[in-house]
């Protein structure tokens, strides 16, 4: 393996940590990823692991043959399921000596500026001390509109946090294909996206979860890309059965889907505004605006702004859309949902008069705006 000192994240589904019978953990499966991260300390890289599977395991543990659908069902079974994956990881562990942590993260805590650096600031401290972190989504506490969802986003927004050189993405499929191999036998696999505008191009069709146990299928796999390639984090769905494949790509074998990360990666407080926020409202521009932010990379005026929808404060991340709907930026707002309504379409030097106070000039500042 020619890999040493980079920073790398991988995230297991349930699909590949359970038994797709009895909901058991895959024991095999789950030895063979332990000796794999392992050995990728040992070169020297950092390693943190996203694992799924607190619901999956607490359900096995409880007898309950399917999933829970209701939230606080869902809650109390990731609370026993939770407990005992991290039992399993730290024996498995500790028999190669490595010392592991558990962190649990809700959306709420990367929302707070102050939340999200703490964060980080946890992670680095992890990594220095040799640690592999263990991060799951805190399913008990979770509240449904404070959710990360699903653990492919959760892996991406943590790969840009650390600024990881690459994420692997374990499924219970080898990689993307054209369209779902399960119900399509002649779909197409790829093996690498340079820009993700290409599946688009190839009519990749993206389907839902595989297994009964699976959360958000490949269109969570595929935004998690965006998300961590935006952040220049180089992305790869490959097989959970077959862990030592890290390794193999990691040499240089083109195995699985490789994603290559943006040449120009989004700066670090514009990710945080992009995908850590939770928007709030939109703003439809008219095609003066759009081409002023898009480009010539200014700030947003009130003048080119057409509607707005939603409730949302000063300070607020809102969609920046067309007049169609298509969101083509995001931003951190200057004046709340009841001013903006009086002074959208207005010229900036017209605002005073209108709210009766003197307010920013700029709706959002370009440095408070995300261009997609
Ligand atoms: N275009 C596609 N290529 C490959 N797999 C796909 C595609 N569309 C949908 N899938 C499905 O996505 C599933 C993996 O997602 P999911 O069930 O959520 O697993 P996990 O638990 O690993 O997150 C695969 O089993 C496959 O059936
Ligand atoms: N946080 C949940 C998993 C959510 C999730 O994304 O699951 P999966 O699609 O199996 O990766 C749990 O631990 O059960």
């Amino acid at each position: 393996m020619e890999s040493q000192g980079n920073k790398i994240v991988i995230k297991i589904g349930t699909s590949s940590l359970t038994q797709p019978a009895s909901g058991h953990l895959a024991l095999a499966t789950v030895a063979r990823l332990v000796e794999v991260l392992c050995q990728l300390r040992q070169g020297g890289n950092q390693v943190v692991l996203v694992s799924s599977g607190a619901v999956g395991v607490g359900a096995a543990r409880l007898g309950l043959k399917a999933r829970p659908q209701n939230l606080a069902l869902k809650q109390a079974v990731a609370a026993v399921g939770q407990g005992r994956l991290i039992h399993f990881y730290d024996d498995f562990f500790s028999v190669l000596e490595q010392p592991i942590a558990q962190l649990l993260l809700t959306r709420q805590d990367l929302i707070h500026r102050q939340g999200y650096i703490n964060a980080y600031n946890t992670f680095q401290a992890l990594l220095e001390l040799g640690i592999i972190p263990i991060v799951n989504e805190n399913d008990t506490v979770a509240v449904e509109e404070l959710k990360f969802g699903d653990n492919d986003t959760l892996s991406a927004l943590v790969a840009s946090l650390i600024e990881a050189d690459w994420l692997f993405l374990l499924t219970d499929v080898d990689r993307l294909y054209s369209a779902d191999p399960r119900r399509t036998p002649a779909a197409q696999p790829i093996s690498i996206v340079h820009h993700l505008d290409e599946l688009a191009a190839l009519s990749v069709e993206i389907g839902g979860r595989g297994s009964a146990w699976g959360t958000g299928g490949m269109a969570t796999k595929i935004s998690a890309a965006e998300i961590a390639t935006e952040a220049g984090v180089r992305t790869v769905i490959t097989d959970g059965q077959q862990p030592e494949n890290i390794l193999k790509i990691l040499g240089g074998e083109a195995l699985g889907t490789q994603f290559m990360p943006q040449a120009k990666p989004v700066n670090a407080r514009k990710r945080w505004i992009a995908r850590a926020l939770i928007p709030q409202g939109q703003l439809h521009l008219d095609g003066g605006a759009i081409r002023a932010i898009q480009g010539e990379g200014r700030s947003l005026l009130a003048a080119g702004i057409k509607g707005i929808a939603g409730v949302f404060q000063a300070e607020d991340a809102v969609q920046v859309c067309d007049l169609s709907g298509t969101e083509i930026a995001r931003g951190l707002v200057n004046y709340n949902s009841s001013e903006l309504a009086l002074i959208c379409g207005q010229h900036s030097e017209d605002i005073p008069k209108i709210l009766g106070y003197a307010g920013p000039d700029t709706v959002i500042h370009r440095d408070n705006l995300v261009i997609f």
